[in-house]
């Protein structure tokens, strides 16, 4: 199955789309879950999941991730957080997706990021969509397109919203959450993927 555009609502809160491509491209779903309910849900998940600090080798050092992750299989057999349980059901009766994956980030503060990458085509099945729900405060996303030009999309990812990235936009463009220059508090991602099933948890 290819990368589904939500049908058109009407409204001008609508999905945009901000990179076509032959998958269903890049599109943003503002207030696909309503204020009250995205603020529920990011305290409950904030105190429910179990964030983890990872630590990478850089050069001849080993540093920290600069922000929180955590991740769980969506096979059912997992004793998910009840918020996470629901934002996964909402997102794949929005998408038609059969997610299998969700992976966690919590931005504590504007120091925390994450560096400019490709999610890894390895650990995902072709034709199917990257989807992220944003809860808490607005990060911004920077999509760079790898080849020069290299003309870059920026996009605020409010709480409640939907970004979507086909699995084809991951050979053209890197995406990232640079730091933020303002004072900013902290924000989640839930990053629902589907992966062959040897890399599901
Ligand atoms: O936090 C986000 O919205 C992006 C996270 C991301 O790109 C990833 O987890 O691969
Ligand atoms: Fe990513």
């Amino acid at each position: 199955m290819h990368a589904a555009f939500p049908a058109d609502d009407l409204f001008s809160q609508g999905p945009r789309i901000l990179i076509d491509d032959a998958e269903g491209g890049c599109w943003y779903h503002p207030n696909f879950i309503d204020p009250a309910r995205a603020a529920d849900w990011f305290e409950q998940l904030r105190d429910a999941i179990e964030w983890r600090q990872q630590s990478r080798p850089m050069y001849d050092r080993v540093v920290d991730v600069p922000r929180l992750t955590s991740g769980y299989a969506l096979d059912g057999a997992a004793d998910l957080p009840p918020a996470l349980a629901q934002a996964h059901a909402a997102v794949c009766a929005l998408t038609g997706v059969p997610f299998t994956h969700v992976g966690c980030n919590y931005y504590r503060d504007g120091n925390d990021s994450v560096a400019p990458h490709n999610d890894k085509l390895a650990t995902l099945i072709p034709g199917h969509p990257i989807v992220l729900l944003s809860l808490g405060d607005a990060r911004r996303m920077e999509i760079r397109a790898k080849q020069p030009p290299r003309n870059v999309v920026r996009i605020d990812l409010e709480a409640g919203s939907l970004l979507s990235m086909s699995h084809a936009m991951q050979h053209g463009y890197d995406h990232g959450i640079p730091k933020s220059k303002h004072a900013v508090g902290p924000r989640i991602s839930l990053a629902f993927r589907v992966r062959p099933p040897k890399d599901s948890r």
